[in-house]
């Protein structure tokens, strides 16, 4: 997979290569370019933006850099799967989940695209849908200052789950049950006991049917507690409901 980001804040990306997609990089599993959008820009300032038509506040990311940008980064490819999918971070996207970052996982190449001010020309957005698989994407309902940390969150989410890129991959697997719907169990290691608390007995019984029934409780109770959204109630013929995780 390549990843490319496109951005007027290129030192966002520094921490690529100090975290997991920079040791991923050196296996050869992925390979990653970070690019000014100011490199796009002709005159003197380097302008990327300017007063949003319609008024309004604040200022709106100019088309013109971002055209000349994609026209050098986007990959036409002969088939769909070669093919660039350009991930717009936007606060107006659909919301980034686990079942968004596998279905990015299955691309060869990912394209960011961030945006600062008030949000990019819609007309970029338009433009890319005809040379490019398009994504708008939001990390969340709250307001950032623009698209460099959703990019940097999302690419964790997504590279975590490339082919041999996880050292452990049991533990893809375990969050794959987990997440049948169900939020993550409480996890625990040495020492036993700290400053009065004690590790659930059931853990270091060496009892794995236990083991795994006590976390599928507590992964249920936390669930129902904190996000109770994931739990959809239904109910038997004669009304009996039934809570279970979607
Ligand atoms: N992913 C993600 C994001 C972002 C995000 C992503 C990309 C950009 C580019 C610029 N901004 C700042 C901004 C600020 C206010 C508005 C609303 N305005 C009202 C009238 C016209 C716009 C739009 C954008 C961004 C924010 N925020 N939250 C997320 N989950």
């Amino acid at each position: 997979m390549r990843l490319d980001y496109l951005t007027i804040f290129p030192g966002f990306f520094a921490p690529l290569e100090l975290s997991l997609p920079g040791k991923a990089a050196d296996k050869g599993l992925l390979a990653f370019g970070v690019h000014d959008l100011r490199t796009w820009t002709h005159d003197r300032h380097r302008t990327v933006d300017d007063t949003p038509y319609g008024g309004g506040a604040g200022m709106v990311m100019r088309p013109e850099p971002w055209g000349e940008a994609f026209d050098e980064l986007v990959r036409a490819g002969s088939t769909g799967a070669e093919r660039t999918t350009i991930v717009f971070t936007t606060p107006s996207g659909e919301p980034f989940d686990q079942r968004l970052a596998e279905e990015l996982a299955t691309r060869e190449h990912l394209l960011f695209a961030c945006g600062r001010y008030e949000g990019i020309d819609q007309r970029v957005i338009d433009h890319a849908r005809g040379v490019a698989e398009v994504r708008e994407v939001s990390l969340g309902d709250y307001v950032l200052n623009g698209g460099e940390v959703a990019a940097l969150a999302i690419t964790e989410a997504v590279v975590r789950l490339l082919p041999g890129f996880m050292g452990n991959a049991a533990s893809l697997v375990e969050e794959s049950h987990a997440a049948g719907g169900l939020l993550e169990y409480p996890v625990y290691t040495k020492p036993p006991q700290w400053r009065g608390h004690e590790v659930p007995a059931v853990l270091r019984s060496g009892d794995h049917g236990r083991i795994a029934a006590w976390r599928h409780d507590q992964a249920v109770r936390r669930t129902a507690e904190r996000r109770p959204d994931l739990l959809t109630p239904s109910v038997l013929d004669d009304g009996t409901p039934i809570v279970r995780a979607t």
